[in-house]
């Protein structure tokens, strides 16, 4: 079997260290230099070896430039996801350090500062000490195609120091897409021009490393081994939350596995966000080990339940439900997971809905009647999502960089590198992951079953209907044009069954449903409480007021009776004699 593999990836990432570290020392102040990253591009490694002497002098010489690059097609920022755009309305850290092109745009307020001062952010480790620090951030390749560098019209640039102030990266950053245009383009015989059109290079992961896993995480328990990470269970020490912090086994930075590290990282941050996908938050590099904050699945994964018996066909239409949900989504942003097997799918039991559920049961328990509803729905297991997790493989199909996968799971034209049709391998896998939850596994790794399973001779697996059962071969079907797409199975008929939108989908809605008009009611009676309280200050002050002008009635009486009697009594006329005494002491 033969798998394609990254030829450059050493020497790509001991060259752009190479050449930072050289720009940095000739360069007493750093730039902000985005750049494109062109990922799984052979030719950009080269460019970079193949430097010539005479180059590499006028980049030296050059002051306050970006590291050598020879082109830039296309350098995009984006506001969606997380890319430099969104973080740099949301960021105020001042960590030069940091990978983030927006905190580096947000520190240019700073700049000047940090430098005079020749602070380093205290979290760089010793090797990093004498280097400046970076203003360079990766551009990742997983963004939305039409925003990204499939669109080779336009040269993005690097920012030259003549060209940074807070305005113009602001603007830079926070340019609408339709206004982009009129983002600094070097003209036609400007002399940074050819600085801007430099190759892409990553960020090398060494050089961003920094220190956070003890400072900011407990650690709670270590929750799963697999080839590449281990994933432990933390709690954030701040914000008090569990997540699940995968931590590369050996150290990526300058290996081979550098550019696997940032892929899953990239992969995460664009498709992080959907219900099926498992959610990031974070990821850095320390002591040269990659680390990604994620989501916590309290379920565990898709292969430790199955441990003990195999799924329904009712749990299995959920977990189809979940899992092509989740895969719609990659899909629908042109990238494949290229690993789907059940140790890549996680679950969380929805404890949330769970609590949720139990606090509405006690709160309503005789006020309308749903207590057994919410018992049902407590004692559910369809309160299971399932999430698509381990993206470690994840490709865009525009342009694949096929990793080794898990060959149990993958189709036959994978293996014999044909990448014309991935969309439908991520089908197989998941085709071939069903059949073996249900009962079908444990999966061969070669030999004739394997090819069995590849040839169109799926066997039935008795426990399932007959329609599940051809689902299950037709997602596996030899050719991959015959599989159906992600979006005809979530529009299958065993899926839009109506059981099949399932107790879960029905009771989350509604305890939400059930939870939105609680909070609607104890508004509506806070309202009413507080148009009450008004109501008794009114009528108190009302009260107060036809007292307070009787009392200013008969004040008014005493004074013109005192008027007419002016000094009625001793006392009074001590006091006054008294105050005059005052006022002549202090003339
Ligand atoms: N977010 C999470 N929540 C709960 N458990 C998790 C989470 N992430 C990972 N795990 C557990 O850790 C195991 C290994 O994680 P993961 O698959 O991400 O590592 P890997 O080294 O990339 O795996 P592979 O061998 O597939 O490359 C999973 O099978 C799962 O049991
Ligand atoms: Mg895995």
């Amino acid at each position: 079997m033969a798998f394609r593999t990254s030829k450059h990836d050493l020497s790509a990432g001991d060259t752009s260290m190479e050449q930072e570290h050289e720009m940095e020392t000739s360069s007493p102040t750093p730039t902000f230099n985005p750049r494109k990253l062109r990922f799984a591009d052979d030719d950009f490694d080269k460019d970079d070896l193949q430097d010539s002497p005479q180059q590499k002098k006028k980049w030296k010489d050059a002051p306050a430039i970006s590291p050598p690059y020879q082109k830039v097609r296309a350098l995009r920022l984006f506001d969606t996801p997380a890319t430099p755009k969104t973080i740099l309305k949301t960021s105020t850290t001042s960590n030069c350090n940091h990978l983030s092109a927006a905190a580096a745009a947000v520190n240019a307020t700073l700049r000047d500062e940090v430098f005079r001062t020749t602070e380093r952010p205290r979290s760089l480790p010793l090797h990093n000490r004498s280097m400046q620090p970076q203003d360079t951030a990766n551009v990742n390749p997983f963004t939305p195609d039409s925003l990204m560098a499939h669109n080779k019209k336009r040269c993005r640039t690097q920012i030259g120091r003549e060209n940074l102030t807070v305005h113009s990266v602001q603007k830079f950053l926070l340019s609408d897409r339709s206004d982009d245009d009129a983002v600094w383009l070097p003209n036609e015989g400007d002399p940074m021009r050819e600085i801007h059109q430099q190759a892409p290079k990553r960020l090398a992961l060494h050089d961003t490393n920094i220190s956070r896993f003890k400072r900011e995480f407990m650690q709670v328990s270590l929750i799963g081994v697999g080839e590449f990470g281990v994933v432990f269970q933390c709690v954030n020490r701040l914000d008090g939350c569990i997540y699940a912090i995968k931590k590369s086994k050996k150290p990526v930075a300058g290996s081979s596995f550098e550019k696997r590290a940032l892929n899953e990282v990239w992969a995460h941050a664009v498709l992080g966000k959907h219900d099926n996908v498992v959610r990031y938050y974070s990821a850095w590099a320390e002591d040269d080990h990659m680390l990604i904050q994620n989501e916590f699945c309290d379920g565990g994964s898709l292969q430790a339940r199955i441990k003990d018996k195999c799924l329904t066909e009712s749990e299995l239409k959920i977990l189809l439900m979940h899992v092509i949900e989740g895969l719609r989504y990659i899909h629908s942003n042109d990238l494949v997971h290229m690993d789907i097997k059940p140790e890549n799918i996680f679950s969380t039991m929805n404890l949330v809905a769970n609590k949720l559920a139990t606090d509405e049961q006690q709160q309503c328990k005789d006020e309308d009647g749903m207590a057994s509803v919410y018992e049902e729905l407590q004692n559910s297991e369809n309160l299971v999502t399932y999430k698509i997790g381990d993206l470690g493989h994840v490709t865009s199909v525009k342009e694949p960089h096929v990793e080794e996968g898990d060959c149990r799971y993958l189709p036959k034209e994978i293996l014999q590198e044909d990448y014309s049709n991935l969309f439908k391998a991520d089908i197989f896998s998941l085709g071939i992951t069903l059949y073996e939850v249900a009962g079908g596994g444990p999966l061969p790794k070669n030999g004739p079953e394997w090819h069995k399973l590849r040839n169109g001779e799926v066997p039935v697996i008795a426990s399932l209907s007959k329609d599940f059962n051809e689902l299950i071969s037709q997602m596996m079907h030899p050719d991959p044009n015959e599989r159906p797409t992600s979006m005809s199975i979530f529009n299958h008929n065993i899926l839009s069954a109506v059981d099949s939108k399932s107790k879960l989908q029905l009771g989350l809605e509604l305890t939400v449903e059930k939870r939105k008009n609680e909070i609607l009611i104890n508004k509506l009676r806070d309202a009413k409480k507080q148009i009450k309280l008004l109501e008794q200050q009114i009528s108190v002050l009302a009260s107060t007021n036809t007292s307070e002008l009787n009392d200013g009635k008969r004040c008014l009486r005493s004074f013109t009776r005192r008027m007419r009697t002016p000094f009625p009594s001793h006392s009074k006329f001590e006091g006054l004699r008294d105050r005059n005494k005052n006022v002549i002491a202090n003339i």
